[in-house]
């Protein structure tokens, strides 16, 4: 592992050997880049370890980033992934989490870059098969004292993610470094980009039970195999499948993207629609929830419990279809 610290450095190729991908950070050292030798990239802000962009080859950007997002550390980024832990919306009822904010405090915090590595697929060094992994570390030491005030456990979350040539893993260790457990919620909170809302369908969810939250939370059952969203959208999904039947976005009958999860029982589906983006002041321009849609993989219809000195690893590894 190369690159450790949050010094601005670049890591480029090596004459000799096959193009390696570019690591770079922002002159502000707010935002850390990997770029593939093929041209593929993602990028980074060590606040919330939010992904804010990921492009293909071609340059097209894959995740919705809000015009009003704030990138300078004073409001959770609207757009791109951010990461919800330990708590999924509020839990005022929760005593370890009734106090923490909307989605915790990870996409709130200032994470740290721990590193890169790279890795070549058994066919050899040829630059198509190279992938690149930049590792970001948040714990108890790092965040601020309120959120110790708001939730007191030791804890150690490691967060990876990994850029292939098609796809992009984000995965999340959380360990309980404490003498005593605690309960746990992640979502890996992934706003899509996509050209008409009107013509996607998403499947991978019939027959998945679901929360209703634009329905009083009621619980119902999916009985379309390819959804459309119609008007708001906010539903805790718990596919069928298990994590490992993906769940894909299509757009005029086109897979656009697939995820597949690791450990991550449930996937949220949302979009704001019309007057739920009005209300937004970072969501922006209005009209843009024709452009996104959320599918967030996650651990959020209960608690996991972790006891001193136990780890739980989720993630998502989202395909371009
Ligand atoms: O505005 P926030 O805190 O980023 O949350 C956005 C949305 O995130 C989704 O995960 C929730 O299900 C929605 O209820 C919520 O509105």
């Amino acid at each position: 592992m190369v690159g450790r610290g949050n010094k601005p450095t670049a890591l480029a190729a090596t004459p000799g050997l096959a193009p390696q991908p570019t690591v770079t950070f922002s002159d502000d050292n707010s935002k850390v880049t990997a770029v593939l030798p093929t041209g593929e990239s993602v990028e980074v802000l060590l606040y919330g370890a939010t992904v804010i962009s990921w492009k293909d080859d071609q340059g097209d950007e894959k995740l919705w980033l809000s015009e009003g997002a704030k990138l300078d550390g004073s409001k959770a980024v609207r757009g791109g992934i951010p990461l919800v832990f330990p708590v999924f919306g509020t839990a005022p009822d929760h005593a370890q989490t009734g106090k923490l904010p909307q989605h915790g405090f990870a996409r709130t915090s200032r994470w740290e870059f721990l590193g890169k590595s790279t890795s070549e697929s058994a066919e050899g060094k040829e630059a198509a098969d190279l992938s690149v992994k930049l590792d970001f570390g948040l714990s108890t030491g790092s965040v601020d004292e309120k959120t110790k005030e708001l939730w007191a456990y030791a804890f150690n979350l490691i967060y990876s993610v990994t850029l292939n040539r098609t796809s992009l893993t984000t995965a999340l260790v959380v360990t309980n470094d404490d003498d005593k457990p605690f309960e746990c919620q992640v979502l890996l909170h992934t706003y899509f980009k996509i050209k008409d809302i009107t013509a996607v369908e998403v499947t991978g969810l019939e027959g998945a039970s679901y929360i209703d939250k634009v329905d009083n939370a009621s619980v119902k059952t999916e009985s379309s195999a390819n959804l459309t969203i119609t008007g708001e959208t906010d539903r805790v999904y718990t596919p069928t499948g298990g994590p490992q039947a993906p769940v894909t976005i299509k757009e005029n009958g086109k897979t656009r993207y697939s995820v597949v999860r690791d450990n991550l029982n449930d996937v949220v589906v949302w979009n704001p629609w019309i007057e739920k983006a009005k209300s937004m002041g970072d969501f922006a321009p209005k009209e843009g929830y024709k452009n996104m849609i959320c599918v967030e993989a996650g651990s959020v219809r209960g608690w996991q419990t972790l006891e001193p000195g136990d780890a739980f690893e989720g993630a998502q590894t989202i395909t371009l279809g």
